[in-house]
């Protein structure tokens, strides 16, 4: 890719209901290179849904996804468009982390510079790993992986505090890489880094002001 090409991602027609329960309805999502994009919304709105189906590991009838205005479905097929981070583990368990950052095409001690004691670890197996910092070492290899958009589910979970300002800056020197969308409960990290914030709520997808808080405390999602 090269640096000044421009790509949008966009994502609508998503409907999803489990039985009564309607998930998702009314969703216009965009992300374009050179932005983060946050995704927020209560537990069990969806937002999870959501990344699955633009990645497009869960297939659901009329979604559409599109890349520069081209139907790219499912989209993970598209080689080097997109790479997601899911809550559960993604790397396989048995390669070391050099292996799985080989596997990824991502040079290891680049991804993983700004963290003293993971260049330390590259040998170790991704299974000996402490739970956070397999979650950390997931975000730095995908976030530093050559594809157009990353997509992470909650990449701030486990994350020690110390640590959580470096990786916010990752993002921040990321955007000129490729386009981000993330959701994270930890807004207080995640706000400041956004150039574009939605709250899913009710099935529908808003796009909150530039001064996302007060429709947050007014939507419910933060406390007033
Ligand atoms: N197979 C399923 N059958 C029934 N309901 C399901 C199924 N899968 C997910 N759900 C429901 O769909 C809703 C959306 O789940 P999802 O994981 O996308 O939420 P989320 O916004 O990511 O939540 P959280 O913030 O807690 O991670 C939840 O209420 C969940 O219980």
């Amino acid at each position: 890719m090269s640096r000044a090409a421009s790509y949008v991602l966009e994502a609508d027609g998503i409907q999803l209901a489990f039985g009564e329960r309607r998930i998702l309805s009314d969703v216009y999502l965009r992300v374009q290179t050179g932005q983060v994009v946050g995704l927020l919304g209560r537990n069990g709105c969806g937002k999870s849904t959501l990344l699955q189906t633009v990645f497009g590991g869960r297939t659901l009838a009329d979604a559409s996804v599109r890349v520069n205005g081209q139907r790219v479905v499912p989209a993970y097929r598209q080689p080097g468009l997109l790479n997601y981070l899911p809550q559960v583990p993604l790397l396989p368990e048995r390669l070391t982390l050099a292996e799985a950052a080989r596997m990824l095409g991502v040079n290891a001690e680049q991804a993983l510079a700004g963290f003293p004691g993971l260049s330390a670890q590259l040998t170790r197996r991704i299974g000996e790993l402490s739970g956070g910092t397999t979650r950390l070492v997931q975000v730095l290899l995908l976030l530093h992986a050559k594809t157009q958009f990353s997509l992470f589910d909650e990449p701030f979970s486990g994350v020690m505090p110390v640590h959580v300002e470096t990786l916010a800056e990752l993002f921040r020197q990321a955007k000129a890489r490729k386009g981000i969308l993330l959701t994270d409960h930890r807004y207080a990290e995640v706000l400041p880094l956004c150039d574009v914030v939605y709250l899913l709520h009710g099935g529908r997808l808003e796009q909150l002001p530039p001064d996302p808080v007060p429709a947050l405390r007014d939507r419910g999602y933060l406390a007033s």
